[in-house]
């Protein structure tokens, strides 16, 4: 299959569902209930799409600092700003501080990726801009997967580019790839 073709067989299988909140919420417990979150100080996380798992609750967790993507109009990629309570709409709709306070490259531990479908080796499809996969190497953190267990495909084709997960947490299963690099 081919990323367009998997990115419509997912839309597919998420008309099934009525509603994602019950999911959503076993998935969040999932990651809060790992060693390497419950150990790590500075979380990277997004400002989910309706079709993602909602991470925003952890905002309220008093024990982490979180970020969040940011488009840095400068160099025309996302980075990691600080979160705070008060957001604009950015680009995509999604929320964005007004005025990002940018995260240094060593300053994150870990980083919460959404995603359209993860494969069992790791691998990761995304929504076809490639911003996540220029995000990413900016950063010297863990990265964990967080999607529903219908988006976990077999296979998934990766190319050079792409970047590989070290954790894929769903509302069923948390699996533990081979470090990467
Ligand atoms: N929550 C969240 N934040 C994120 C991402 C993400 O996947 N999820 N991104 C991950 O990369 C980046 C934003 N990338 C995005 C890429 C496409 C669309 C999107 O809605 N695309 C529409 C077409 C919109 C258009 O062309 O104008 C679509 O897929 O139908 C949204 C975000 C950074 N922030
Ligand atoms: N690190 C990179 N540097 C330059 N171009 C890149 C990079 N990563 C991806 N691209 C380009 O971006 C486009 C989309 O890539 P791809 O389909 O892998 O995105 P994606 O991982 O699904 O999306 P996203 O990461 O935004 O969720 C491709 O044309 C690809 O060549």
């Amino acid at each position: 299959m081919t990323k367009d073709q998997i990115r419509a067989q997912i839309a597919a299988r998420k008309k099934s569902f009525q509603t994602l909140e019950k999911p959503s919420g076993a998935a969040l417990k999932n990651v809060q209930s790992l060693e390497i979150f419950q150990q790590t100080k500075t979380i990277g996380t997004y400002m989910p799409l309706p079709d993602e798992v909602d991470v925003t609750p952890l905002f309220q967790d008093p024990d982490h600092q979180f970020f969040i993507p940011a488009f840095d109009e400068t160099i025309a990629t996302y980075r990691m700003a600080q979160y705070m309570p008060e957001l604009k709409k950015g680009k995509f709709g999604i929320p964005e501080p007004e005025h990002p306070v940018w995260a240094g490259p060593d300053e994150i531990d870990l980083i919460l990726v959404p995603g359209i479908a993860f494969d069992c080796s790791g691998n990761r499809l995304g929504r076809g801009g490639g911003f996540y996969d220029r995000l990413l190497p900016q950063y010297r953190a863990i990265r964990v997967a967080v999607c529903f267990s219908f988006q976990i495909l077999k296979k998934i084709p990766a190319e050079p580019h792409d970047c590989r997960m070290d954790f894929l947490v769903t509302d069923s299963e948390i699996l533990k790839f081979a470090m990467n690099g």
